[in-house]
């Protein structure tokens, strides 16, 4: 159930269900297939990226398990009526809300910004774009509503047009035509069809913020299922069930230095003209059984470094405190009983946990999982990541001189490193022309068929040839979000292949690349093995900063440790995208999350390692 009450800042949005059908002839609009997809939930996925509180005006939830909101039963029927009994509606249920937006079920291309654009609008608005006015897609003033009934009762004949008229509305306009599209009559339902199957690039970019994207991504992403590693291989891997111990550790009593086992009274008396004289029975070394003489009064076994400890034994001393002569060790001074065993037990019990799941496996938990006795480990896969840098501009080959028009492909190596260096594997990378079907192609490689992830680069803004959007909606593709409010890297595209896939494609320009990898690249890999989100460490900034509010900056930065041990990171000259040349001196990024009180010399931000 949500909480209408938990942010005012979330202008809900309703989803007009309750029409009639008439046109159509046949089954309720919200049920109609698009593809595989019903119409109410091709819309509710269009709207979760940019809207938080999503409702339903109708008869039922369509099984959506979103809060309905039905008719008042001393409304006319039709959409004026459904509008007033959600003002009533909302005015009852979330006083705090000041208005609402409204989305007809039957219009399945609703602009990705339509939230956006329309509360960004004053108190009410609706769409126009270049087929006319569509009253159905506006935002609307609880109070206005509230007090318009106040006034006259609601007229069967009024319109939604009126409505807004009534209300003061003022049109905000989209380019193009197609995203208004309503769906009325079966030629309708099939040129939608045509427009489902095919591309939806009339559709503007949405812009949520960093935090939203986040969120859709970690929505979106589950941990791949578990492997099984060995010791030898399960290092760099994050564990996926705890490690529980076969045994205990020590699995027996033992000697802590090399020296002689003995009965610690018989050294009671022991002065350096009247020494304990104690007659070596024995050897044990490391690797022995166990099974050395006990030790009776006055006699010693001669004991190395983890060898078991013989029956009687108090303490074990160390040779450099003895003398020998013969086959006898002398001690000049008494020694304290219970020194220098290493008791059973004492490091860990069997059964114990010795390694939680969750834990990434580092070169020092090894220790504890070789001694856990297991000889095979549940782990999360590392991510088989495949690469595909786009542009026609590309050169790969240093030894190739470049061509008028030409760069060298930059962000093609630092792909493989980082990924290896975030966890995953690269099981590929190629350069590929800017073209949708070279694009498509490369996806059914082999390499990319067997990856969990594939990431490009390029052609995902809004020049002629940036077709990565394209491409991917031609095959099926869901895109989760496509535009996020960050410098660099705001054409970020986050999306999901037909077959489970998930599909990063990141900006071209180098930084922007390197960012939009950091921002979401690796919280991906983190959540596909398992890991919980990482959380940015603070650093005092020791440069300007040059931000601006409205966006989530990631400035390129070097960090160090002061005089003082203090950490303190100071911003890069050169922070536009397309240079490289400072990303010698980058060893962290400073994250300026959007809202956050922009960062003056000498206070705490936040920071990203590189
Ligand atoms: N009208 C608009 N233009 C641009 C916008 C916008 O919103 N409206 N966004 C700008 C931003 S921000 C970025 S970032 C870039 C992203 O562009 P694309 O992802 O479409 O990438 P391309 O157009 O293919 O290339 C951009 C730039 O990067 C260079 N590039 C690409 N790949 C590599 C590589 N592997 N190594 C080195 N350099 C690379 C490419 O040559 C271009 O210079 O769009 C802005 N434009
Ligand atoms: O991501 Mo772009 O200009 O922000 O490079
Ligand atoms: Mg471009």
């Amino acid at each position: 159930m949500f909480d209408l009450l938990s942010n005012s800042a979330d202008v809900p949005v309703v989803i007009l269900a309750g029409g009639q059908s008439r046109r159509m002839r046949g089954p309720d609009k919200a049920e109609v297939r698009l593809g595989r997809d019903r119409m109410i939930d091709l819309i509710i996925n269009r709207l979760r990226p940019q809207a938080s509180r999503l409702l339903v005006s109708g008869p039922h939830d369509y099984g959506t398990g979103l809060t309905v909101i039905t008719d008042m039963p001393d409304m006319p029927p039709g959409p004026v009526g459904g509008i007033h009994s959600i003002a009533a509606w909302l005015a009852a249920n979330a006083p705090s809300v000041a208005g609402f937006i409204t989305t007809p079920v039957d219009g399945p291309c609703v602009p990705e910004d339509l939230v956006c654009k329309l509360s960004a609008s004053g108190d009410a608005a609706f769409g126009l774009d270049e087929t006319g006015d569509h009253p159905t897609f506006a935002y609307w003033s609880v109070p206005r509503l509230m007090a318009l009934r106040m006034q006259a009762p609601v007229s069967r004949a009024s319109s939604l047009r009126a409505l807004l008229a009534a209300i003061d509305a003022t049109p905000v306009a989209w380019p193009g035509a197609g995203q208004f599209l309503n769906i009325n009559t079966p030629e309708e339902l099939a040129a939608a069809q045509t427009l489902h199957a095919g591309n939806s690039s009339s559709c503007t970019r949405a812009t949520i913020s960093y935090s939203e994207a986040l969120a859709v991504l970690h929505a979106k992403t589950r941990p791949l299922k578990p492997v099984y590693a060995s010791l030898k291989t399960v290092a760099g891997h994050v564990l996926a069930a705890d490690v529980m111990a076969e045994a205990p550790a020590p699995a027996f009593d033992n000697a802590a230095m090399d020296g002689f086992a003995l009965r610690a009274a018989d050294t009671d008396l022991a002065t350096p003209a009247t020494p304990a004289r104690l007659e070596i029975i024995g050897t044990s070394a490391a690797g022995d059984e166990g099974k050395a003489e006990a030790i009776g009064q006055n006699q010693a076994v001669a004991i190395m470094t983890g060898a078991p400890v013989p029956l009687g034994t108090t303490s074990v001393i160390p040779i450099e405190a003895t003398r020998t002569e013969g086959s006898t060790v002398l001690i000049e001074t008494p020694f304290p009983s219970g020194k220098n065993i290493r008791r059973k037990g004492t490091d860990f019990n069997a059964g114990d946990r010795l390694v939680p799941k969750g834990t990434f496996v580092t070169p020092s938990a090894l220790p504890a999982l070789a001694a856990s006795g297991q000889a095979r480990f549940a782990v999360y896969p590392k991510p088989r990541a495949f690469w595909i840098s786009s542009g026609n501009e590309l050169v790969d080959d240093p030894a190739e001189a470049l061509a008028p028009g030409q760069i060298y492909n930059s962000s093609g190596p630092f792909g493989e490193a980082a990924l290896h260096e975030a966890g995953a594997t690269c099981t590929g990378r190629i350069t590929i022309r800017d073209d949708a079907d070279t694009l498509i192609a490369a996806l059914s490689s082999p390499a990319a068929r067997q990856s969990d992830l594939v990431i490009s680069t390029g052609a995902v803004s809004a020049g002629r040839f940036d077709f990565v959007r394209t491409a991917l909606e031609a095959i099926g593709a869901t895109i989760h979000f496509h535009g996020v409010r960050i410098r660099p890297g705001k054409p970020v595209l986050f999306a999901q292949l037909a077959d489970g896939r998930y599909f990063a494609g990141l900006p071209g320009n180098p930084s922007a690349t390197t960012a939009t990898f950091r921002l979401f690249v690796n919280p991906l890999i983190r959540a596909l093995t398992g890991l919980p989100a990482e959380r940015p460490f603070k650093a005092r900034l020791t440069s300007e900063a040059n931000i601006r509010p409205n966006l989530t900056f990631m400035m390129k930065a070097h960090l160090e440790t002061s005089q003082t041990g203090q950490l303190e990171v100071k911003a890069l000259d050169g922070q536009q995208s397309y240079k490289v040349a400072n990303m010698i001196d980058q060893n962290a990024w400073i994250l300026h999350v959007e809202g956050a009180a922009l960062p003056e010399p000498g206070t705490m931000v936040d920071c990203l390692w590189r």
